[in-house]
């Protein structure tokens, strides 16, 4: 189980989270939804041990995560992320297969060989080809470094995933084949995923459980079937756009060429 427990969070004097609970299971899939600013990322460098939290309990299965040193390796062994900027979480000097194999040569003890293949077969997983291995991340379209992130946050098997907006770049064909892998992925390896989205209809297509958070506070918390009850998280549901075409005053007084109007 991956927790934050009562955590209070402060950037300077100013408090961004509230007594904020939060667990993920294994092979559980958590969606955090929330609209801009009510402080999912910051949620999110929390779970991935990138900010401490200024008060509050953080544990990995049981036990308070460590700082530093081994402690710390062992839970970046265990807890990946990957985030919406695709192209700043990577070193621009590295190739694709070297950025994708970092965590296999860092936490693992993959042979050179067996780490060739797993960057291999991650490329496809991701819908890339294999020779974008040697390919350096400004030869990569944003969505497609995007993938590259994902494959490298799943390249050592870890037990916890935690994806911030991760396939927020990608076109609806992508997001639907890579969340399809992401909820397999979980069923077979255990793994489990905080899912970080504004999308409340990705959101229910992909988790267990959804959980609304509004300004640093968690307000909702249901089983993707049901719908939320909080004000806010409800503010969110209803807030898909229409359909049709928004109707302006210059869409009232400029009609359409109709057949007749048009001289051929
Ligand atoms: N490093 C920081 N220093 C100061 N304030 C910060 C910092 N990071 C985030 N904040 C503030 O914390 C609050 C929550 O921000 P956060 O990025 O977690 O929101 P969010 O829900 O992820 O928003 P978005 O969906 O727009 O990314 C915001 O008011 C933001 O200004």
């Amino acid at each position: 189980m991956l927790a934050l427990e009562n955590i209070d969070h402060c950037y300077g004097d100013r408090r961004v989270l509230h007594d904020v609970s939060l667990s993920v299971a294994r092979g559980e899939r958590v969606a955090l939804v929330g609209g801009s600013g009510e402080g999912k990322s910051t949620i999110a460098r929390l779970a991935l041990a990138l900010e401490r939290p200024s008060q509050g309990a953080f544990k990995l299965d049981g036990a308070p995560v460590g700082r530093r040193g081994r402690a710390l390796k062992t839970f970046r062994r265990q807890v990946q992320g990957v985030f919406q900027d695709g192209p700043g979480a990577v070193n621009p000097g590295h190739t694709i297969g070297r950025i994708i194999e970092e965590p296999l040569v860092h936490l693992s003890r993959h042979s050179a060989r067996a780490r060739r293949a797993r960057v291999e077969a991650l490329l496809e997983v991701v819908k890339l080809p294999a020779s974008y291995a040697a390919y350096l991340p400004h030869q990569l379209s944003g969505g497609q470094l995007q993938r590259v992130c994902l494959a490298r946050a799943l390249a050592i098997e870890p037990a916890y995933l935690v994806c911030d907006e991760a396939t927020s770049g990608l076109d609806t064909v992508l997001q639907v084949e890579l969340t399809r892998f992401l909820a397999d992925t979980c069923d077979r390896t255990g793994m489990g995923l905080l899912f970080i989205t504004h999308d409340l209809r990705l959101a229910r297509r992909l988790c267990h459980r959804l959980i609304a958070i509004e300004q640093g506070r968690l307000v909702d918390d249901v089983i993707a079937g049901a719908a939320f009850t909080h004000p806010a998280a409800r503010a969110l549901e209803e807030a898909v756009l229409p359909l049709a075409p928004i109707k302006t005053a210059a869409h009232k007084t400029h009609r359409a060429p109709q057949h007749a109007d048009t001289v051929v």
